[in-house]
């Protein structure tokens, strides 16, 4: 059953206010990670014009022939490129998964080496320019949520400095075509935590988006022009379970199509992740282990978009 309260809605435009309008959009941003681990947020400063070049150029993909998209199917092992339900089977909660009905395009912009964009498709032609254009812009906005969260921790600038984890940006792009009504209601992007830092997720303003409280599913209506932001598991991992790392699925639309972007900010594989030193003491002992995020992505790769498995994995007892 869907519950009906509905996720934080974030003002940015506070932040360009004075000191006092600058410090409440901070404690309404620690308040959303400690309590939900999902808000929105409105006046964020990204170009309107270049949200929807994404998803334009991102929808051109998804209509092509599978036989085109294909030559950039996902191999084993290495999970960027584009997969389709149908040939990739389901994990998780797969007794409620439609074989069909969901696409997934995952690709890294940065860092942005040979390997990575080996990987992005040819057509439409702009795909690769607008995506990385797109993805420069977020990454400003990540550092920008990621410092207010780690300086309401009370850490210092330098500390802040240490663990903005934004050289890593991965996106998945997932597209749901249009459901007939004799469909029956499933689930078809699984339930799962985000593994990074930090995700900012492009909605469409279609909503299908459900987020796990209190033990209830609660959609989330995305508001125009907004972003979904929610800690990942890196975060919750470092700041010793102060910010959570929230449960979520993705639906398809009743009545239209859906297309959503999220993009992923992480620790970079060699970086070395666990409860911060700084704000463990007696009472705050470490609840995680720490590990290389490598290991920690490889692990959660494993078990596959499966609930929070992942992050169960390294809780210490
Ligand atoms: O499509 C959605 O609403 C959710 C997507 C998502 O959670 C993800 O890609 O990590
Ligand atoms: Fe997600």
């Amino acid at each position: 059953m869907v519950n009906q309260v509905e996720v934080p809605v974030i003002d940015f435009a506070g932040l360009e206010g004075d000191q006092e309008q600058r410090k409440s959009v901070c404690w309404q941003v620690a308040e959303a990670c400690q309590t939900w681990g999902f808000f929105q947020i409105m006046n964020h400063g990204i170009n309107p014009e270049l949200m929807k070049r994404a998803k334009q150029v991102s929808k051109e993909f998804f209509y092509l022939p599978d036989e085109e998209k294909t030559r950039i199917k996902v191999v084993p092992g290495n999970i960027r490129g584009w997969s389709h339900s149908k040939f990739t089977g389901a994990t998780g909660d797969s007794k409620l998964i439609k074989p069909d009905t969901v696409e997934h395009l995952v690709l890294t912009q940065f860092p942005d080496n040979e390997e990575s964009a080996s990987r992005y498709p040819l057509n439409p032609p702009f795909y690769r320019a607008t995506i990385l254009e797109y993805a420069r812009e977020m990454q400003t906005l990540h550092s920008k949520i990621l410092s207010i969260m780690w300086e309401m921790l009370g850490l210092s600038a330098e500390q802040v400095e240490k663990i903005m984890y934004v050289k890593n940006i991965t996106m998945r792009t997932n597209f749901y075509p249009l459901r007939k009504e004799s469909d029956p209601p499933v689930g078809v992007c699984h339930p799962h935590s985000d593994p990074g830092g930090l995700t900012l997720l492009l909605a469409d303003d279609v909503s299908g988006l459900q987020v796990k409280k209190d033990g209830r599913w609660v959609q989330v209506d995305p508001l125009p022009g907004a972003f979904i932001v929610n800690v990942g598991d890196a975060s919750e991992i470092i700041s010793n379970g102060t910010y959570k790392s929230v449960e979520h699925r993705g639906m398809p639309n009743q009545t239209q199509e859906r297309l959503t972007i999220a993009t992923f900010s992480g620790p970079l594989l060699e970086d070395e992740i666990g409860p911060l030193d700084e704000i463990l003491s007696v009472e705050n002992r470490p609840r995680y282990r720490s590990d290389i995020f490598g290991n920690y992505i490889r692990s959660f790769h494993r078990r596959g978009l499966d609930g929070k498995n992942g992050l169960d994995a390294y809780k210490l007892l």
